[in-house]
């Protein structure tokens, strides 16, 4: 695409014009994206939390996948990690660096997933950076939220005793990769559909999250795996867990894909991408977690227990008590 009076390319700054001061136009700290930095405060009962995930092409997502569904994974991820403080969502950086090969088209798409998710979840773009890169697609959100002071939920305030909670359902995100990469067949149109959906968008968990401010001991989101973060949230706090299995929360089309399959069900609980927040309280917060799931709309399921043991143990045992034979814990980069 062109530009509309010059007929050139639209350039660096013709785009952050076109695509990116839209976004930032309701956000005075922004500065009209006109400026070097952007320049904002927050309320004096509050505290900001800040947070940073990067999404790389073929990595992260298909090369090939929209760029709404891009950009949503790429702000959702990040309002993930807010919630999983207890914060609000307040403002965003973006750094976009992109392959000359990427047109406006690409960049329109973009930009129209993350107004829609701005609207969706109160947030505002606050500045950025823009540049090309000879490598693939690469993306970096730094989200800013709101936290009463002193509320910021940490990993490291579990204890021996304490239940171990999960948000929604686990394993979307892993089935809907396998399906993305052709290694899983599934037959049931709106199931397979479902699967991917979980792993295009994941629905981060921004109204609960603030709410376990001063219920829940110690909280992240799930991200690399249940298993995996459950243990870096055991290794912060000191102590091992222990997971009834049979008490992870499955959707109807996990569960259906699943069926009896032990690879399947371990990939549910180790494949990661699942954005749902796993935390933990005191056995005597069971009521009011109850009230806040019914309140929210959101699921709250118990999965097991911190117990004593070495710091980030975690094991997870089938409905019959036995140990289950996990190949992996979760994602790891390297
Ligand atoms: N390159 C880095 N420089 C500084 N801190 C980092 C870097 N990489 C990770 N961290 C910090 O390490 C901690 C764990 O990071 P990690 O990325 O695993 O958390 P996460 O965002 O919750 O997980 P995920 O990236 O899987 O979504 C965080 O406090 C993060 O700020
Ligand atoms: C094309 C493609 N291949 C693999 C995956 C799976 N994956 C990539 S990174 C990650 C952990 C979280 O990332 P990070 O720790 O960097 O925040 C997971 C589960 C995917 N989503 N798309
Ligand atoms: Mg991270
Ligand atoms: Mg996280
Ligand atoms: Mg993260």
């Amino acid at each position: 695409m062109t530009h509309p009076k010059t007929g050139k390319a639209l350039g660096e700054f013709g785009r952050i014009d076109r695509y990116f001061k839209p976004l930032a136009s309701g956000f005075p700290g922004a500065r009209g994206l006109a400026d070097d930095a952007a320049v904002f405060g927050v309320p004096p009962d509050r505290e900001l939390v800040v947070t940073t995930d990067a999404m790389v092409a073929g990595v992260h997502f298909f090369p090939d996948d929209s760029p709404g569904d891009i950009a949503a994974k790429l702000l959702r991820t990040n309002l993930s990690d807010l919630a999983a403080m207890g914060a609000a969502p307040y403002a965003y950086t973006l750094v976009t660096a992109l392959p000359k090969s990427v047109g406006e088209d690409w960049l329109a798409g973009f930009a129209a997933g993350l107004g829609e998710d701005q609207a969706r979840f109160g947030i505002a773009l606050a500045g950025g950076d823009s540049v090309s890169t000879a490598g693939p697609i690469t993306l970096s959100v730094t989200a800013f939220g709101l936290v009463p002071k002193g509320g910021a939920v940490p990993r490291w305030g579990g204890r021996p005793g304490d239940r171990v909670f999960v948000t929604g359902t686990v394993g979307d995100a892993a089935l809907g990769l396998q399906i993305a990469f052709g290694k899983l067949e599934v037959a049931d149109d709106s199931a397979r559909a479902a699967l991917l959906r979980r792993l295009r968008r994941p629905d981060p968990r921004t109204t609960l999250g603030p709410r376990l401010v001063g219920l829940a001991t110690a909280c992240l989101d799930v991200s690399d795996g249940l298993i995996a973060d459950l243990g870096h949230l055991c290794e912060e706090s000191g102590c091992a867990a222990a997971v009834e299995s049979g008490r992870v929360p499955l959707s109807c089309a996990a569960r259906a894909v699943i069926g009896t399959d032990p690879a399947r069900f371990a990939l549910a609980l180790t494949g990661g991408d699942d954005y749902e927040l796993l935390f933990t309280a005191p056995e005597d917060a069971a009521p009011a977690l109850a009230g806040l799931s019914a309140e929210t709309g959101v699921p709250v399921t118990a999965i097991g227990r911190l117990v004593d043991g070495p710091a980030g143990n975690v094991t997870a045992t089938d409905p019959q008590g036995r140990a289950l034979d996990l190949p992996t814990r979760g994602w790891d980069h390297f």
